[in-house]
């Protein structure tokens, strides 16, 4: 299809620097849009999420976007949408994709965004070019940097602050120079009644499963998510046989407490890692320090931002000195232990055989 053929380039004339400086915010006719879009055409719909299909379509000025549709509107028509959107138009961070329009006509109700060539970064991991365009270490760190500071931005200084409520590959689109463009943010007024499509996630943190209430917590649990799948390449959540599904940090974390991490990383860039190590395996223990169980242990986005960038060697010391990191099961404590009673003792070493076959039993 014409439009996927940009994706990788550099630039739609080689000369643009990431992302175009928006034009200013408006309403667009939906005659405008049908003709962008050349109504609405199967050819031109680059994909459908919960809220409704997404299509690419051109400007009579040349310029690219991308027509989101949304579906049950009429649910929501007690919200005043012109104001709703302008609101998230006021939105802006260099990471975050901002809403360039909408049109809001008889039923239809339409937000307007910038198209990013690139698409997204679950078709990089998972998708369509992973195959032919396989994002190397250097744009994936970049990705991790610039995604988590958008989402920082959100929670610490966007006023009011806002919770994003669905950070996941797919709401990670990459510009032309491949930095994260964060979009799906701000929807709750537009549609209010929006967490059943969620609740399947593997993005999604335990306690806002049990709730339903998204906080900013739950997003830096998501976003743990992501940066585990950036790192290895693998889906949040993999079928391990016919009748079991396994989360991502069940597979990383035993790795981790065996120092494994070769086996963590996408296998598909394998040779590259030795020159980023170190930074790789960051990644790896942010993203588990973010995806912890006890929303009070997580790190916050700004601090999160802070660890990525970090050169300080004390600072990685310290991460990786986390009790997170340490096998409850073997601790170092308890193994020297057991070996000064293996060394000292035979009966001791009995009795330990003893409970241990008391235990299995
Ligand atoms: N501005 C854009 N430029 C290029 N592709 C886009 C843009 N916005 C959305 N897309 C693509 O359109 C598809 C549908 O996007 P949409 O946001 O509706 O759903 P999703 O993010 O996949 O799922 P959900 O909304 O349920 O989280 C995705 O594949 C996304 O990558």
């Amino acid at each position: 299809m014409q439009l996927f053929s940009r994706c990788c380039a550099k630039g739609f004339d080689g000369r643009k620097k990431g992302k175009t400086e928006p034009t200013s915010w408006r309403e667009f006719s939906l005659k405008e849009l049908h003709a962008a879009t050349n109504s609405f055409n199967y050819d031109n719909k680059l994909g459908e999420g919960r809220l409704g299909s997404v299509y690419w379509g051109q400007l009579w000025d040349g310029s690219q976007i991308a027509v989101k549709r949304l579906k049950a509107w009429s649910n929501s028509e007690e919200v005043d949408f012109a104001a709703e959107v302008e609101i998230l138009a006021r939105i802006r961070h260099k990471n975050l994709l901002s809403v360039r329009g909408y049109c809001a006509e008889g039923q239809e109700r339409l937000l307007v965004y910038e198209y990013m060539q690139n698409l997204s970064l679950v078709s990089h991991l998972h998708g369509q070019h992973s195959a032919e365009c396989l994002l190397d270490w250097t744009k994936r760190m970049k990705i991790a940097i610039s995604s988590a500071q958008a989402i920082a931005y959100l929670h610490h200084h966007a006023t009011p602050h806002i919770v994003h409520g669905d950070v996941r590959a797919s709401n990670v689109l990459l510009d032309s120079e491949f930095e994260a463009q964060v979009t799906d943010f701000g929807y709750d007024k537009l549609i209010p009644d929006d967490t059943e499509g969620k609740s399947n996630s593997a993005y999604l943190s335990p306690e806002c499963a049990t709730s339903g209430q998204e906080s900013e917590g739950g997003d830096v649990y998501s976003f743990g998510i992501l940066l585990l799948e950036l790192v290895s390449g693998k889906r949040s959540v993999e079928r391990v046989n016919a009748t079991t599904k396994r989360g991502i940090t069940e597979w990383v974390l035993p790795l981790v407490y065996e120092r494994k991490f070769g086996e963590i990383f996408d296998q598909r860039l394998s040779g590259e890692e030795e020159e980023v190590g170190e930074k790789l395996k960051k990644m790896v223990l942010v993203g588990l320090m973010c995806a912890q169980r006890e929303p009070e242990k997580r790190p916050t986005m700004s601090e999160v931002v802070e660890m990525l960038m970090s050169e300080s060697k004390e600072k990685f010391s310290e991460l990786e000195a986390n009790p997170l990191f340490k096998n409850p099961c073997s601790s170092d404590e308890n193994s020297r232990e057991q070996e000064v009673a293996e060394e000292n003792s035979d009966v001791i070493s009995e009795e330990k055989d003893h409970h241990h076959q008391q235990q299995q039993g």
